[in-house]
């Protein structure tokens, strides 16, 4: 498989190491000083940029008929127009705030406990998230969908970074050097506390996940999730 990486910094380097020990080629690898990208010559692009490059890269790529995995978090506000967009051109596109197979089995476990703790009202409950001092958005792209499957579930509204009101999520993100991702859901009642934690060691699992769903992806049209690639239903 032709693999076209757009942005060619910590992952897209992981990237370009995992996906060539399975066997791919990296036809291109797009950065900040990039002139000209020849479109004509990838089977899929994968996208581990910059919030404020990624919906671009994206959208030039659907234009081009080329299938997009994207990984870059901190452009959701963008998010909804970049699906229409792949919709109107005809190609194929998988967003996931975390690629690492671990974290999509915590998305899941998340939901399930979320699904048990809706009708203890004596449990409070706060997600928290611990990356390296490099990350430039805050909360990740994997607390806020922890969030998201929280709020899906109970009777939660919504979240804020740090404290939060009554009824919504308060989402604690924390930088400490060379840590590439901790996740944390707490429960605190007065008497217990039940936490899930997903601690990566190192950025393969992002990385590997990434490739797979590039390999799954070609010759696909249409959204799709982390679901669907791992068959989590
Ligand atoms: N979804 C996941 O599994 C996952 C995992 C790790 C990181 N991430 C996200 O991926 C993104 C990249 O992470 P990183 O650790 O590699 O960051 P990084 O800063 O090491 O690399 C980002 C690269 O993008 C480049 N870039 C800037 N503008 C660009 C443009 N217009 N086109 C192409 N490239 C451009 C930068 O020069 C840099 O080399 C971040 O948003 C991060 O949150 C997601
Ligand atoms: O290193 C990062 O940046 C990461 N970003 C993603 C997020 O925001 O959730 C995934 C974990 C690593």
């Amino acid at each position: 498989m032709k693999i076209a990486l757009f942005g060619y910094g910590k992952m897209g380097k992981m990237i370009e190491q995992i996906a060539e020990n399975r066997g791919h080629e990296i036809v291109a690898k797009i950065d900040v000083d990039t002139v000209e990208v020849d479109f004509s010559n990838m089977d899929v692009a994968i996208d581990f940029s910059m919030p404020s490059a990624a919906f671009g890269n994206i959208t030039q790529c659907f234009e081009h008929g080329v299938p997009v995995i994207s990984g870059t978090t901190g452009w959701l506000q963008d998010f909804n127009k970049a699906l229409a967009r792949c919709e109107e051109t005809g190609s194929a596109f998988i967003y996931a705030s975390n690629f690492s197979l671990g974290v999509n089995i915590f998305f899941e476990l998340n939901e399930y406990l979320a699904k048990m703790m809706r009708q203890l009202k004596q449990y409070n409950v706060d997600i928290e998230e611990i990356h390296h001092t490099q990350k430039l958005d805050s909360p990740s792209g994997t607390a806020i969908t922890l969030a998201e499957g929280i709020i899906a579930n109970t009777d939660y509204t919504g979240w804020k970074l740090d404290e939060a009101p009554k009824g919504e999520i308060p989402i604690i993100a924390r930088r400490i050097a060379d840590t590439p991702g901790t996740h944390t859901v707490n429960y605190e009642s007065e008497v217990d506390t039940i936490a899930i934690v997903h601690t990566a060691h190192n950025r393969q699992g992002f990385a590997l996940g990434a490739v797979i769903a590039a390999e799954w992806i070609v010759g696909k049209k249409g959204v799709f999730t982390m679901k669907d690639v791992l068959n989590l239903g």
